[in-house]
């Protein structure tokens, strides 16, 4: 996650004050959190990418679990740890499982999660270990997807099949995937997910456009996530 004092240049004055505006009110809004700065800090000291979502973002989706008083929680990419753990304070009595393949992001995650009772990283690549997941008969009320754009749709199929009716599947920066076509000829934009979702009828789902606030790329700024209900 970069911090905001690395606000992008060059932007239309709207977005600029959208940006402020918002970064006041999470200022208000956010109460603060220790187990978030020092996992925030640790991932720094660590080299960890500052891919994580942002603290507006953490609260949205906790309160989304709280929204629909989630006791089981999937999270694939766990990074840090930085959203698992706003997913383990969201909710009283909540279960966080989340899938990494990296040892060394699964490491420091379990060193900024220590003492969270409720989660439990499993190390792997996010499709065998859903499977195996399934497998074990895991139910969750509530799948967040935040790794490898290039297999959403499969993570989605899988994560639809581990959902209780009236559950969630949140799937995030499906608009950056999108948007991310490379000059050559003939690159498309991947609407695998999409297509997919579409044509999917146990879920009833939508597109959110977003803007981060923390973010230091104009061009990774402007994203969206995917979120479905399963019927
Ligand atoms: C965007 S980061 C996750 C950020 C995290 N959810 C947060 O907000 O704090 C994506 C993570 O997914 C992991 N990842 C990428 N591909 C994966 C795969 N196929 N299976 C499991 N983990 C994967 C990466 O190593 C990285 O740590």
């Amino acid at each position: 996650m970069a911090t905001p004092s690395q606000t992008p240049q060059e932007l239309p004055a709207i977005t600029t004050q959208a940006l402020a505006a918002s970064l006041k009110a999470q200022a208000l809004l956010l109460q603060p959190n220790p187990r978030l700065d020092a996992a925030e800090a640790n991932c720094k000291k660590h080299n960890i990418p500052s891919i994580s979502v942002s603290p507006l973002q953490g609260q949205f989706l906790a309160l989304l679990c709280r929204m629909s008083n989630a006791k089981s929680v999937l999270e694939i990419g766990t990074l840090g740890g930085y959203s698992t753990i706003w997913f383990a304070e969201s909710v009283p009595g909540v279960k966080v499982t989340s899938i990494e393949f990296s040892a060394k992001h699964r490491d420091i995650a379990l060193e900024n999660t220590k003492g969270l009772e409720n989660v439990e990283i499993r190390l792997g690549k996010a499709a065998e270990v859903m499977r195996e997941l399934k497998a074990e008969g895991q139910v969750y009320d509530f799948v967040f997807i935040d790794a490898n754009w290039d297999q959403q749709a499969e993570y989605f199929d899988l994560a639809v099949a581990m959902t209780r009716p009236g559950g969630s599947v949140y799937v995030d920066n499906v608009v950056r995937n999108l948007l991310d076509v490379e000059e050559e000829e003939g690159d498309r934009a991947d609407w695998s997910l999409v297509d997919f979702v579409k044509g999917d009828g146990r879920v009833r789902a939508t597109v959110i456009p977003t803007l981060s606030t923390h973010k230091v790329r104009v061009e990774e700024m402007v994203d969206g996530f995917l979120l479905a209900v399963v019927r």
